[in-house]
């Protein structure tokens, strides 16, 4: 049964010329116990994303069109005190950087025992306390420093306890939006582990928000690829890792190292995301594709369902025809950046 359900999304930001699309067009649902990653290059709409689903876009932020159901009820629609209700006790959030998501007047504690005691009246201090304790136990604190104030934490124990503060309420949905950029690897990779692990304990699906490709293989079983506010290709994570479609995955997937493939080539995918205030009518990769076609620059390519993959690229269809090999040759992505630099320095001395 889906969790989460989103439909058509559109969110997009006021700007002082036209409104920035951050989030155009997406849909796609959440199981129950799924944990879901959403990855892509900065600016993709990722944050946009997870802030529209909990509830907290900026005052210039707004849902355009389309609706977010959870548990059969669509946000979009319920009034902000009925909506406020869901936030931390039905959907929670592991934000970017602990330091801006506590509270700095307040101890870690009283932070965790208000959400507590907000969301569940009735809850005594005694109970709430256990419940302190039994989160800072589960993430690797001592529970002695849940009186600590947050600038007493490090980095790396201020990352923890934001993720005591967002399990405590047993979510059925928790956001996760970069959530171990700040540590480092032996950290991030304890801090992954204890989440699945608290996770599958009660049993909350997981939406999962990085650049970093390599914590999206380690903690999930689908993953969506954004790209200038659009979906741009949607599958399990091995085939999207495996042998995905999309030219901007395959680049994606060459950027990063591949522990199997030690002497791969890595690929820098050159150019610059669209500029979401006036978004290219065709698909918004298209520019900085290597595959493109007057077509991938004017028409907006529609989805293609294959081998479990959701893929929104015109060609997806001639994958096997010589297109995947073409697009996973670093030596395509270097010609074409050739050819676009020298078109561009001709176009200069016009
Ligand atoms: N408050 C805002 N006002 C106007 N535009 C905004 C605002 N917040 C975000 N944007 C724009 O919306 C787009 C999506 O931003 P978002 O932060 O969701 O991307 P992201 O993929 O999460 O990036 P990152 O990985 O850097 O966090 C970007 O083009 C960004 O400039």
């Amino acid at each position: 049964m889906s969790v989460l359900d989103i439909s058509d999304l559109e969110v997009y930001y006021e700007t002082e010329s036209a409104p920035a699309q951050a989030v155009d067009g997406v849909s796609f649902t959440i199981e129950e116990g799924e944990n879901l990653g959403i990855v892509g290059e900065s600016g993709c709409g990722k944050t946009t994303l997870a802030k529209a689903i909990i509830g907290i876009l900026p005052d210039e932020g707004y849902v355009n069109r389309g609706s977010i159901e959870f548990d059969g009820k669509d946000l979009t629609e319920l009034p902000d005190v009925e909506r406020r209700r869901y936030k931390w006790e039905e959907i929670s959030m592991i934000a970017q950087s602990a330091m801006n998501a506590l509270d700095p007047v307040y101890t870690i504690r009283e932070q965790i025992v208000e959400a507590i005691e907000t969301h569940r009246p009735g809850t005594g201090r005694t109970e709430s306390n256990e419940i302190v304790a039994e989160m800072f136990d589960l993430v690797g604190l001592d529970p002695e420093r849940a009186d600590d104030y947050p600038h007493q934490f490090s980095g790396g124990m201020r990352q923890r306890a934001m993720i005591a503060m967002a399990l405590a309420l047993e979510p059925s949905l928790v956001l996760a939006d970069e959530p171990t950029t700040a540590l480092d690897v032996i950290m991030q990779d304890q801090i992954l582990k204890r989440i699945g692990e608290i996770q599958a304990d009660i049993n909350s699906s997981m939406m999962v928000i990085t650049h970093d490709v390599s914590v999206v293989a380690e903690t999930c079983d689908r993953v969506i690829v954004m790209y200038g506010g659009k979906i741009a290709e949607e599958g399990p994570v091995e085939e999207i890792f495996g042998e995905p479609y999309h030219p901007y995955t395959i680049g994606l997937k060459r950027a990063f190292p591949n522990i199997r493939e030690s002497d791969q080539d890595l690929l820098s995918i050159s150019g610059y995301p669209p500029e979401l205030t006036d978004p290219p009518s065709g698909c918004r990769f298209a520019e900085r594709c290597p595959m493109a076609t007057n077509e991938c620059r004017t028409v907006e390519p529609k989805a293609h369902h294959q081998d479990g993959l959701r893929t929104y690229c015109h060609y997806a269809d001639e994958i096997d025809d010589g297109f995947r090999s073409r697009a996973d040759d670093p030596k395509t992505w270097k010609d074409t950046e050739a050819a676009r630099s020298a078109q561009t320095v001709a176009e200069v001395n016009d």
